[in-house]
């Protein structure tokens, strides 16, 4: 453990942000494809995105990742309150695409503590995606 985490460590500088520690846009674009498969393979997820159009979640969902992991873009869709109104989201749904991601980021090789960072970062949007429920 400890001596496998300060290897990995040297090679990305003190100050890296959670966006390289990520391993940039290749791989955030990875773990979104990923976690479309999960949302496809889950029929109660599945149905929440009847009526959307994927490909444009999927760039937007990209575009919100790389922006709260410090990284080149900024995300300048709808907010997260405004971007789920009335889906009727419960908070079981919520943890499971939350775990999703999680399972998304793992397959992706996304380090632990750099997964756990990424979730930490999403989870105060809990309050924003349930308030117009
Ligand atoms: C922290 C958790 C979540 C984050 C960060 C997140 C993020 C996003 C983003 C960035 C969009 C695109 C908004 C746009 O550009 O219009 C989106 C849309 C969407 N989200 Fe989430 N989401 C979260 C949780 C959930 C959950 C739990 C569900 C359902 C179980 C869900 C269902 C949807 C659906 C159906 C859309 C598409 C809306 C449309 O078609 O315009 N989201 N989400």
């Amino acid at each position: 453990g400890a001596l496998l985490i300060t290897g990995c460590s040297a090679h990305q500088p003190q100050n890296a942000t959670l966006y390289e520690r990520m391993g940039g846009q290749a791989t955030i674009d990875a773990v979104v494809e990923n976690l479309l498969y999960r949302i496809a393979d889950d029929d109660e997820i599945v149905s929440y995105f009847a009526n959307s159009n994927i490909d444009l979640f999927a760039a937007s969902l990209a575009t919100q990742l790389c922006d709260v992991a410090d990284g080149p873009c900024q995300y300048d869709g709808p907010p997260m309150d405004r971007a789920h109104q009335t889906m009727g989201i419960t908070n079981a749904h919520f943890n499971r695409v939350v775990e999703y991601l999680d399972a998304a980021m793992a397959d992706e090789n996304v380090p632990l503590a750099a997964r756990n960072d990424m979730l930490g970062r999403l989870a105060p949007m809990y309050d924003d995606v349930m308030r117009l429920q």
